[in-house]
């Protein structure tokens, strides 16, 4: 493990699907990166290639390709909008579960050598309970719930987060509440999670804010671009700043769990649990 420089490693989640989750980790880090923040986001939406075709991007190798050897990191990283880069891992993180030791440590001394140029990693998931949401969660500083005024997603919210507390130990949550009306639907809704969450588990959660509903979102993504790119003095562009402003000032970890060679072996070691 050689890099010293600490990595804010935030993994983007839903309960349900449709809620807004891809567009939120995309927006969320075009905002970062235009803060003049470094940002790499890895597309952990198996089997999707999600983030790809939400921004018009056509990979030419994924994570796979580097984990069997035939690219470096170097060439699976995309240049996106306001100078972000994305990992496309489309075919999935299921092959981190069964990594030769020698194909683990070049995994991790992949992204060590590029640790130094990367100030924020924001992982979009995939969509609920699955073993590799878990996997990317567990291995994260920060776990981004993504909501919406809808009893299925809150439902779908409380199993995640039942999940992840009571199986697997993570008790701290951030909730960014997608599509309101109003700015009140926000808190509304946070305090709706806040009080069915608290009544059977032992978990915090914190507020980071609301999205509005906005039109330009689908306009942008029937153009395969990001709101913030393409509408950027939008209410939801406005939105997005005001949150990559909160996250800019969450706290950076100091000890191992900041370094970016500690997320991959965490990612890759709790994938072959
Ligand atoms: N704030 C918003 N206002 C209006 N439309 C939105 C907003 N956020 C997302 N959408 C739209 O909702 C749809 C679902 O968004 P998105 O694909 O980001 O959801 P998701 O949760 O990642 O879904 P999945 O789990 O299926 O990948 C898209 O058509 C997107 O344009």
């Amino acid at each position: 493990m050689d890099s010293v420089h600490s990595v804010q490693v935030i993994a983007v989640t839903s309960g349900k699907g449709g809620v807004g989750k891809s567009t939120v980790a995309v927006n969320l880090s075009l905002a970062l990166a235009k803060r003049g923040r470094r940002v790499v986001l890895l597309d952990g939406d198996l089997g999707l290639a999600n983030i790809g075709v939400l921004l018009g991007l056509t990979p030419k190798y994924t994570l796979a390709d580097l984990i069997d050897g035939r690219c470096e990191l170097s060439d699976v990283l995309l240049l996106g909008p306001g100078g972000m880069r994305i990992v496309p891992a489309s075919s999935g993180n299921k092959s981190m579960a069964n990594l030769s030791p020698a194909q683990h440590a070049g995994l991790i001394q992949a992204f060590s050598d590029m640790a130094d140029s990367i100030d924020v990693l924001v992982i979009d998931t995939a969509t609920g309970i699955g073993e590799s949401v878990v996997n990317f969660a567990q291995a994260s500083q920060e776990v981004l719930l993504v909501v919406c005024d809808d009893p299925a997603s809150l439902a779908d919210t409380y199993a995640l987060i039942k999940l992840l507390s009571a199986g697997h130990g993570i008790h701290r949550f951030r909730v960014l509440v997608n599509m309101v009306h109003n700015s009140d639907e926000g808190h509304y809704l946070f305090t709706k999670l806040v009080n069915l969450v608290n009544r059977f588990l032992d978990v915090s959660l914190h507020y980071l804010g609301a999205i509005p509903y906005d039109e330009h979102v689908r306009s942008a993504g029937r153009m395969q671009r990001a709101v913030c790119e393409f509408f950027p003095r939008s209410k939801c562009a406005y939105a997005f700043n005001v949150t990559a402003q909160k996250v800019d000032a969450w706290p950076l970890p100091s000890n191992p769990r900041g370094h970016i060679e500690f997320f991959i072996d965490q990612l890759v070691s709790h994938s072959r649990r």
